[in-house]
């Protein structure tokens, strides 16, 4: 079993129920056991072509027996589970699963990369991942995530009040 990461992402449909859920169908799965889930945060869309609904963000940690593209299918077919549809990158979704981390790795394929390449400038993935994760060793950057936290504008990131 391999300790790893995933962020969660949602803005469109009845976001909180679906990110819920979601956790719920990935801790049914055989060889995913879920161990920690952060709290959501409603977030300001960044890097999106055109203007979008605010998304409701959080990150949880799983121990998981499948390989890293075992994981990422797993969390693609979730995706679809969920509603989502592929109108193209950085599109308004239903529910979007990334997957951030996989205990120490570090890998370049055509369709995965770990970490997550984007993940050390996203407030909306760091400020939900130190919550659960704070000294977990980003392995490209060969620092916590604690401390990759302090490099970003956390101003758009903003606790969900239910
Ligand atoms: N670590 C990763 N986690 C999830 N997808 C990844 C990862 N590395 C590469 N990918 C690839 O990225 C492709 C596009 O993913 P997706 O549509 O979720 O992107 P996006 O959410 O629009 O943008 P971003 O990747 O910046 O969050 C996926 O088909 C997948 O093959
Ligand atoms: N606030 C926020 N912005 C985003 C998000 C997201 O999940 N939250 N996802 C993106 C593409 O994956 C692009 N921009």
């Amino acid at each position: 079993m391999v300790d790893c990461a995933i962020a969660l992402g949602s803005n469109q449909g009845n976001s909180l129920e679906i990110l819920t859920k979601s956790l719920s169908a990935l801790n049914q799965i055989p060889g995913i056991i879920l161990k920690a889930t952060s709290s959501w945060y409603q977030t300001e869309p960044l890097g999106t072509p055109q203007s979008q609904p605010d998304y409701l963000n959080g990150c949880a940690l799983l121990s998981a027996r499948q390989t890293p593209e075992e994981l990422l299918n797993v969390l693609q077919a979730t995706e679809i589970q969920f509603g989502r549809t592929n109108k193209g990158a950085l599109q308004p979704r239903t529910l979007d699963l990334d997957l951030l981390l996989y205990g120490d790795l570090i890998l370049n394929t055509p369709n995965l990369t770990i970490p997550h390449p984007r993940m050390i400038e996203r407030a909306f993935v760091l400020v939900p991942l130190a919550e659960i994760a704070p000294d977990w060793i980003e392995p490209k950057s060969k620092a916590k995530i604690a401390r990759l936290l302090r490099n970003v504008d956390t101003s758009g990131v903003k606790p969900y009040i239910v």
